[in-house]
């Protein structure tokens, strides 16, 4: 059976599954001295389920890995290791009537809309290329009609259709940017960022046409966002990301309303929407994947690590980065399920944490 065929099957429950996934970019050999070259390990063994109609959200700070899983989940990137699934067809290896076929399926909208769309190009011709690239609507009537019932799902008219992406505003160009998403018919939108440039009275307007597109069109949303307030609002399970890895994942009623990860715990406590129960914010930034922390890869700026750490010295060590407890920094730390079977977090110490704000530093 040809690769085309397969992806084009209607099969699982599950529109999108990523097992045990890892994408690791290979820098260059040193010109002196020898040694290795240095690899940066964006994302590194992440798996997550999408059932069909679900919004599973991919959060985290910049630098985390959220948009090369993006890019993996789409096809642009080809996985170092392990498996993307989209409705039930593997992802590696597709080429010509397959590949065609997957992006039919599962499309990407982009922080900025200028990025995936033509400035040369008015809304029309951009729409009806998409159209045309996968044999669609033939015929320049039938096309003109499929562009008109997008243009009036996504809240834009016929005047727009002659303006070419810079004579829009911010909340039009990202409009014209869904409707060259859902043209043609995909059953998965991955939304990086989707309103995160956009001015904050454009952006309640944008969430809700793409929760009523989700609704009518019965899509499935993988949403990538720094921000957990739109993870509470539009989605139903959640991985939170950190340099590479998931370190939380679960239904967002347990993760976002009982973080147990000090990372989530201090995500929250960033969110303007949970400000006022803020914990310790996080300080520094993200370490570079090219040198990723050994035992847990959080410890560095882990401020639970160091309040455990002042509590027990005697199990605590000290590293360049403080006084830390041993098993932060010696010990890979393997998923944790909650007490209750909901969440799954790669603290240590995650069931003796309170699952709340995380405490401030010592
Ligand atoms: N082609 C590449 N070559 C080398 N390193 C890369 C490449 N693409 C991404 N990286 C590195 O992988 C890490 C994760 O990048 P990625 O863009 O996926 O993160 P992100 O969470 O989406 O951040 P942002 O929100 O800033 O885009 C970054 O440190 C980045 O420098």
């Amino acid at each position: 059976m040809s690769a085309a065929l397969r992806i084009d099957q209607p099969s699982s429950d599950e529109a999108v599954s990523v097992s045990n996934v890892s994408r690791h970019f290979v820098g260059r050999r040193p010109l002196f001295g020898g040694g290795s070259a240095p690899v940066a390990r964006a994302v590194d063994g992440v798996s997550f389920r999408a059932p069909r109609g679900s919004c599973f959200a991919i959060v985290g700070e910049s630098g985390s890995g959220k948009s090369s899983l993006a890019r993996l989940l789409v096809g642009l990137l080809q996985p170092t290791s392990g498996e993307v699934r989209v409705d039930g067809a593997a992802v590696a290896g597709l080429d010509g009537a397959a590949l065609r076929g997957l992006r039919r399926k599962i499309q990407l909208v982009l922080q900025d809309p200028r990025a995936s769309l033509d400035p040369r190009m008015t809304v029309f011709d951009t729409l009806e290329e998409a159209l045309q690239v996968h044999g669609l609507h033939p015929g320049r009537d039938a096309r003109q009609a499929r562009v008109a019932d997008v243009m009036a799902l996504v809240g834009l008219n016929a005047a727009h259709l002659d303006r070419y992406p810079h004579e829009l505003s911010g909340g039009q160009r990202q409009r014209a940017a869904i409707a060259r998403a859902i043209i043609c018919e995909p059953e998965i939108l991955v939304l990086d960022e989707p309103v995160s440039a956009l001015d904050v009275s454009v952006q309640a307007q944008i969430i809700n046409l793409l929760m009523e597109l989700k609704q009518s069109l019965s899509l499935t949303f993988i949403i990538i966002t720094h921000d957990l307030g739109l993870v509470e609002h539009m989605a139903d399970s959640v991985g939170v990301m950190y340099l590479g890895r998931f370190v939380e994942q679960g239904v967002v009623e347990d993760v976002c309303g009982a973080p147990r990860h000090p990372y989530t715990q201090s995500l929250m406590a960033a969110s303007s929407h949970h400000g006022a129960e803020a914990g310790a914010v996080l300080e520094g930034s993200i370490p570079s994947p090219l040198a990723v922390p050994t035992g847990c890869s959080f410890h560095t700026r882990c401020p639970a690590a160091r309040v455990l750490a002042a509590r027990a010295p005697a199990a605590a060590v000290d590293t360049p980065h403080g006084r830390l407890p041993r098993r932060c920094v010696q010990d890979q730390p393997s998923p944790m399920p909650a007490p209750g079977g909901a969440s799954i977090a790669t603290c240590h110490f995650a069931d003796a944490l309170p699952a709340q704000p995380a405490p401030r530093s010592a």
